[in-house]
């Protein structure tokens, strides 16, 4: 990485405003996965035990501008306090007096979580005056939250024009593993892309189909593909306008002499729900009125058989509708397929294929799982992070 981290500066003494991704999936009041929050505590260990005064801030969830009472991080900073087994004060806004005032009283190693920064509407407009505000309360930027880094926002990447700006470990080891796999993989690369709509997958299948050596394509998305190859989908997924593009993808594997597989063989149901009738079917074989849910089991085999001979492989996007048990094999069969690949280098895209290897219990056997759900997605896409770019050079 050409970026400084916080390995590259000394801390002691120093405020830091550090910036996390601390938006976790919460229901009724309650955190129901803190792996992001985990995720941190190297980055804030480190500030702490080097002497720094810790200024974290993240956001939670959406709530545009203003404050909504749910969306505070008052649980995240008990749940915090309990990972760190230190002390961690809330403050109930992001900047301003009150905020100075707190800080002004802390002492090297002392921890503050500020409050949800998107409370404030100049936050996602990336308003310089409040980036400025954010800058007044420390003396070094510190970005942590990689799961914001796509995000140009006032404490992503305006705060980062007003302070010396450097990275986090966490941050560092994003960059590392996404960006070795994309610029020097070790072969045979192979990217699975699944989830729902092509139309979210076009950057990130254009810019792999010139890296990999084998391109799995799953899920939803599957279904446009089928029918470029002029089969009918009966109900299944399909995005009529992408048929062609899908068509151009396929020639263009060719071209390169990337090996592309699509599923051989799905799973039918006459309905949305795990109660639904299904059938195994072919793909030349769809019935009109059911629609394909998940890959067959000879797809999964092929699958499988691709990734214990791969190096490296991304993956990014669940094989079929993996939150109904009825339809969750072929994600499955994928995740333990990468589970039982000890000579394979795993990574895991965040979002829906990070949730699906932590429901079958595999989280602890894949090698790096993003905490970055769109920031992965654009990174694999070739585009600039604007929270990385706005760091400091080494
Ligand atoms: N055959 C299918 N038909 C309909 N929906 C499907 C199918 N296969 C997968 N899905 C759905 O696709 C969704 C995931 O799609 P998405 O494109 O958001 O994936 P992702 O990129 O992993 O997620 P994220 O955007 O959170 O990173 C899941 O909710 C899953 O149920
Ligand atoms: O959950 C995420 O992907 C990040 O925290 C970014 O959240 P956002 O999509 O609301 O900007």
């Amino acid at each position: 990485m050409n970026k400084k981290s916080i390995r590259d500066i000394n801390v002691k003494g120093e405020r830091v405003f550090c910036r996390v991704d601390f938006n976790v999936p919460m229901k009724d009041g309650q955190i129901t996965d803190d792996t992001r929050i985990r995720a941190a505590l190297p980055t804030i260990k480190h500030l702490v035990d080097n002497g720094a005064k810790v200024l974290l801030a993240s956001h939670l969830g959406r709530p545009k501008g203003q404050v909504v009472e749910e969306l505070r991080l008052n649980a995240v900073a008990t749940r915090l306090q309990e990972l760190l087994g230190k002390d961690v004060k809330k403050a109930d806004e992001a900047y301003g007096e009150s905020v100075k005032s707190t800080v002004t009283e802390m002492s090297e190693g002392d921890v503050l979580l500020l409050e949800n920064v998107r409370f404030y509407p100049g936050e996602e407009k990336n308003d310089s005056e409040l980036a400025k505000a954010f800058a007044e309360l420390a003396d070094v930027y510190v970005n942590d939250a990689f799961g914001a880094a796509h995000r140009a926002h006032a404490s992503t990447e305006g705060i980062a024009h007003h302070l010396p700006a450097v990275a986090g470990l966490l941050m560092e080891k994003e960059l590392e593993v996404l960006g070795k796999a994309l610029s020097n993989p070790d072969r045979p690369f192979t990217a699975i892309i699944g989830g729902a709509k092509v139309k979210d997958k076009i950057g990130v299948i254009e810019n792999l189909l010139n890296k990999v050596d084998n391109l799995i394509i799953g899920g939803g998305l599957a279904y446009t593909f089928i029918k470029a190859k002029g089969h009918d989908v009966g109900k299944s997924l399909l995005e009529v306008d992408k048929i062609d593009l899908a068509k151009s993808f396929i020639e263009q594997a060719e071209a390169k002499g990337v090996n592309l597989y699509m599923p051989v063989d799905i799973v039918v149901a006459d309905d949305f729900s795990n109660d639904a009738n299904t059938q195994i079917v072919s793909i030349d074989s769809i019935p009109s009125d059911w629609e394909g849910l998940d890959c067959g089991p000879k797809s999964s085999e092929i699958y499988a058989d691709v990734i214990k001979n791969s190096k490296l492989v991304i993956w990014n996007g669940p094989m079929g509708v993996f939150e109904l048990d009825t339809f969750a094999n072929g994600t499955k069969a994928v995740a333990e397929a990468l589970a039982n690949a000890t000579d394979t280098y795993s990574v895991i895209g965040g979002g829906d294929s990070a949730a699906a290897v932590e429901k079958f219990n595999l989280a602890d056997k894949m090698s790096h799982i993003s905490t970055g759900g769109g920031a992965s997605l654009e990174f694999m896409e070739g585009k600039d992070l604007p929270g990385v770019v706005a760091l400091n050079d080494k």
